[in-house]
């Protein structure tokens, strides 16, 4: 019986990377891959806030109450914290990259390994002249976002310092996941035993992480530190294993809320995502001039459980 067992199709063997209109006339990419996996990328942010298995299902959580307006952040998806993490700095949460509208980078240099996947874009940003005032450093950010044949969505930021000082410059980053979740009951994160953590509810205590897996029964805000490449986010209630598989970037954020009321995300929004976050944290990256850094997340799911079962109908793939 087929019934619940996802069967992707390839509708289309084209490639597909459009700009389009998002919310309030927003610019974004849409990147659709052969077999039906999606991601949508605002300008603004280079904020993914959709991203789509075969299956048509979001995998992300985008806050129900999130706004595109900015210079707002955009609460859920994958907000890009850079150059600063949370408040380790003096910039405001998370710092700039996250509220600017980047630009395409329609001639990147190449990237030193092959991709599989031909669905992808390529963003850049650079400071403007205020950012100079409240970040005195020259940098080119890019970035390049692509889905890959089995759905896998692949971030890979490359910075690199463009001073003419001759100073060098600190920062500290994360890829801000809001992943989407059944039940946040039902979830479990893997991969963080016997690893300290800074926990934020504690003033940043370093405690020893003793479970074999992270469970959520209340907020939890904590940096783990020098963790494997890999990690695991299980949902239980929707048998579905996100796997994080990231270089460069050796922490681990975890957040949940909880009920703590936070902007742009309605009183239930907790229950149903997770963040799991690969970061730079506790030792910032130092770039000198002309130096590159790079820093990647590529997440994917194991469809340990079918989805809907039917190939999705044209119209909701737009082809
Ligand atoms: O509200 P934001 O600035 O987007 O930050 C949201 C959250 O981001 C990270 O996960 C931090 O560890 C949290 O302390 C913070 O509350």
């Amino acid at each position: 019986m087929l019934f619940g067992v996802c069967v992707p199709t390839i509708h289309n063997v084209k490639v597909h990377a459009e700009v389009v209109k998002g919310i309030n006339g927003l610019d974004k990419f849409v990147l659709r891959e052969a077999r039906g996996s999606s991601a949508e990328i605002y300008l603004y942010g280079a904020h993914v806030t959709s991203w789509k298995n075969a299956c048509g299902e979001e995998l992300l959580l985008l806050g129900s109450k999130a706004i595109f307006e900015p210079p707002k952040p955009i609460r859920g998806g994958i907000p890009i914290c850079f150059p600063q993490f949370s408040n380790h700095g003096p910039l405001d949460s998370h710092g700039f990259a996250r509220n600017r509208v980047w630009s395409i980078d329609s001639n990147p240099p190449p990237f030193p390994t092959s991709s599989a996947s031909k669905t992808f874009v390529d963003l850049i940003l650079k400071p403007s002249e205020d950012d100079l005032k409240i970040w005195p450093n020259r940098f080119e950010f890019r970035l390049r976002i692509a889905l890959g044949p089995g759905g896998e969505l692949t971030m890979t930021s490359r910075i690199r310092n463009t001073n003419t000082d001759g100073k060098p410059f600190t920062f500290t980053f994360a890829y801000h996941t809001y992943y989407s979740v059944s039940n946040i009951s039902e979830v479990r994160v893997e991969g963080l035993k016997t690893l300290n953590y800074l926990d934020n509810l504690q003033n940043e205590t370093r405690i020893t992480e003793q479970r074999n897996a992270i469970t959520f029964q209340s907020e939890v805000d904590r940096i783990y530190l020098s963790t494997p490449t890999n990690i695991s986010v299980l949902d239980n209630g929707k048998n579905r294993t996100y796997v994080i598989h990231k270089d460069g970037l050796p922490d681990t954020v975890l957040w949940n809320p909880w009920a703590k009321a936070v902007a742009d995300l309605g009183v239930d929004d907790y229950k149903h995502m997770v963040c799991v976050e690969a970061a730079a944290v506790e030792k910032p990256i130092t770039l000198n001039p002309g130096e590159d850094w790079r820093g990647s997340q590529e997440i994917s799911t194991v469809p340990s459980s079918p989805c809907s079962g039917l190939p999705l109908p044209r119209k909701v793939l737009g082809n």
